[in-house]
């Protein structure tokens, strides 16, 4: 609206070129999302989104399994079209055996920020019965957003069962999907 240029609130393609022309730089804004799959196996305790939630199970993995965080991490790899943690981090190479996964997601953001991106917002999806992670959401934000030294309010993390249906459903394993939104002003 005339009169009102400085308003930025973007909510299309048009507006998005208005917001261009008005800050007179190019703006590229990236999305990527994640998707990791572990598998439980005994143990006490596991690792979700950098936190240590105390449980009859433990996930299994090469690393720590640290499902969340791995679906985040290949979020920003793939806003930034940068490959996948596999290959940056082969599961085959023994040096990351036990590591833990912010080794993994702060390689990722140092990436963008190599790259010239912010990371802007992202959110994180877990789905699982058990264990339950609304009482450590705020925590997991909290850590993630240390990790990739953005503000928690960047930061979401929640969870759904699948209705006891599949293998998260059976309590087999967990899921965890995110999206990672990174702009280069
Ligand atoms: N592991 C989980 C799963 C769910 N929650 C919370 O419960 C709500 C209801 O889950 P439904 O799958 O029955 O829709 C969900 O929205 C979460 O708030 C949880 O904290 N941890
Ligand atoms: C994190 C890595 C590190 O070797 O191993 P895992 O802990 O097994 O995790 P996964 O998500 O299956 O594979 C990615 C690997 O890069």
């Amino acid at each position: 609206m005339p009169g009102h240029e400085n308003n930025l609130k973007i909510t299309g393609a048009q507006d998005f070129a208005r917001a261009e022309r008005i800050l007179g730089c190019d703006m590229d804004v990236r999305t990527g999302n994640g998707f990791d799959v572990h598998a439980f196996e005994t143990g006490e305790s596991l690792w979700l989104c950098g936190v240590e939630i105390a449980h009859d199970k433990g996930l299994k993995g090469h690393s720590d399994a640290d499902v969340g965080m791995h679906a985040l991490t290949d979020a920003i790899y793939g806003a930034l079209a940068h490959g996948d943690i596999g290959q940056h981090f082969p599961p085959s190479d023994p040096q990351w055996k036990g590591a833990r996964s912010d080794t993994f997601l702060s390689h990722a953001a140092d990436l963008a920020r190599v790259e010239g991106f912010s990371i802007t917002h992202c959110d994180v999806t877990l789905i699982c019965e058990q264990p339950k992670i609304g009482p450590h959401a705020e925590a997991m934000r909290a850590e993630l957003a240390r990790i990739m030294q953005i503000e928690p309010g960047r930061v979401s993390v929640k969870a759904t069962t699948s209705e006891r249906l599949g293998f998260a459903g059976r309590e087999e394993g967990i899921a965890a999907m995110a999206t990672a939104t990174l702009v280069k002003a």
